[in-house]
């Protein structure tokens, strides 16, 4: 696979990192295993992969070595001796499994507070812990169903694409849901040309400039059983899917499919795309969550900063524990810090 070398760069209104590529942790649902597993990872790596967690050290568990940073500049110091903690009060303490109404809008507030620093440059790219939607809309009217739209916004209605991605696996696998937190009867109708095409594009860009793939090969999938089966399952593969297909090959994208959704995730399939476009979420996330639950991690392509995620949830039946496995959440760290570097370096991580 051919690679690609990028200038340096910032968006425009976003500072340069001056942390020197220290990532923010946003301290999502803390009564999830969030702060569990910031925890775990500092305890792992401690100043070998500086990270500042935003959030409440009162959340952390018990007996959690801490320091205090007033800025995220000075994690790689501070990690030496404890987890770095950017302290940011909540209301209540976090019980494990039942998250608290009032700490809803804080949660939301850290992650607005975490864009705000690697707006200033304060910090070089955002991990999320994962947050409770439901919790969230109920609790605090939160109007967007994830991190993903959330971060969008907050970067002025930018267009983004989630990405879940495992190196862990051979062949890696990427994986690209163009519809997300949809009920299923809504995806043939949300699944218009104009979005697929901007999801491939988005995706297409985010290769090449975070993984340095110069000529990235796409898959995409139907949405329908056997891609249609020509026309024998549906009728959306013939009417404009792959048209469209047709039209980006056109302008020289290697660009496979539209795929039978069911046999492009075994290993021979795998290898001969970089990144699969799935028209719905579970057409994406199972095959990447049954292969690589450790060590998936959730990235939003698009946004004028990285933002990095493990790919699982707040675990509500194991929070509290101790048991929880940290390792989506180191994966989704060196995979900021490895791509915060490349953006600012213009080099491949
Ligand atoms: N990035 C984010 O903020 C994400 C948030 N969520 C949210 O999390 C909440 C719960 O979602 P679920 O579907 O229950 O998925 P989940 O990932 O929280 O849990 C699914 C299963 O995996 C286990 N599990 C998850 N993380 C684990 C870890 N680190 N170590 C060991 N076991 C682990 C859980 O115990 C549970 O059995 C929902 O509100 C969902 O929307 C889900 C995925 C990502
Ligand atoms: N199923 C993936 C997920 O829920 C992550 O969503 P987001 O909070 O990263 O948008």
């Amino acid at each position: 696979m051919s690679r690609v070398s990028l200038s340096p760069d910032a968006a425009p209104g976003w500072a340069p990192d001056r942390s020197n590529g220290v990532v923010l942790v946003s301290c999502g649902e803390p009564a999830g295993v969030g702060p569990e597993i910031a925890a775990k990872a500092w305890a792992a790596r401690g100043a070998d992969l500086p990270f500042v967690y935003l959030g409440d050290p009162a959340h952390l568990p018990a007996g959690t070595p801490f320091v205090r940073v007033s800025e995220p500049a000075e994690a790689p110091q501070a990690a030496r001796h404890g987890l770095p903690v950017l302290p940011h009060p909540f209301p209540d303490p976090a019980e494990p499994g039942r998250p608290s109404a009032a700490n809803a809008t804080e949660v939301i507030a850290v992650i607005a507070r975490a864009v705000d620093l690697i707006r200033q440059g304060a910090a070089g790219a955002l991990c999320t812990a994962p947050i409770h939607k439901h919790a969230l809309q109920s609790g605090a009217g939160f109007a967007f169903p994830g991190h993903t739209e959330y971060l969008a916004h907050l970067a002025g209605d930018v267009p983004v694409v989630m990405m879940l991605a495992s190196s862990c696996v051979a062949p890696g696998l990427r994986v690209v849901p163009a519809t997300i937190h949809i009920a299923l009867s809504e995806v043939p109708r949300a699944l218009t040309p104009a979005l697929l095409e901007q999801v491939i594009r988005i995706t297409h860009a985010g290769l090449r400039r975070d993984f340095a793939l110069a000529a990235p090969r796409l898959a995409l999938a139907g949405l329908n059983p056997h891609a249609g089966e020509d026309g024998a399952m549906g009728p959306e593969e013939i009417a404009w899917i792959a048209p469209l297909a047709g039209k980006l090959r056109a302008e020289g994208m290697d660009l496979a499919g539209p795929l039978p959704p069911d046999t492009m995730f075994h290993p021979a399939a795998r290898a001969r795309y970089d990144a699969a476009i799935c028209a719905y979420h579970d057409q994406a996330l199972i095959p990447i969550k049954t292969l690589d639950f450790a060590g998936g991690v959730n990235l939003t392509l698009g946004l004028p900063f990285v933002r990095t995620s493990p790919d699982h949830g707040t675990a509500f039946n194991i929070a509290g524990r101790g048991i929880a496995d940290p390792a989506s959440m180191l994966a989704a760290l060196e995979m900021a810090r490895d791509l915060a570097r490349r953006r600012a370096t213009g080099r491949a991580a």
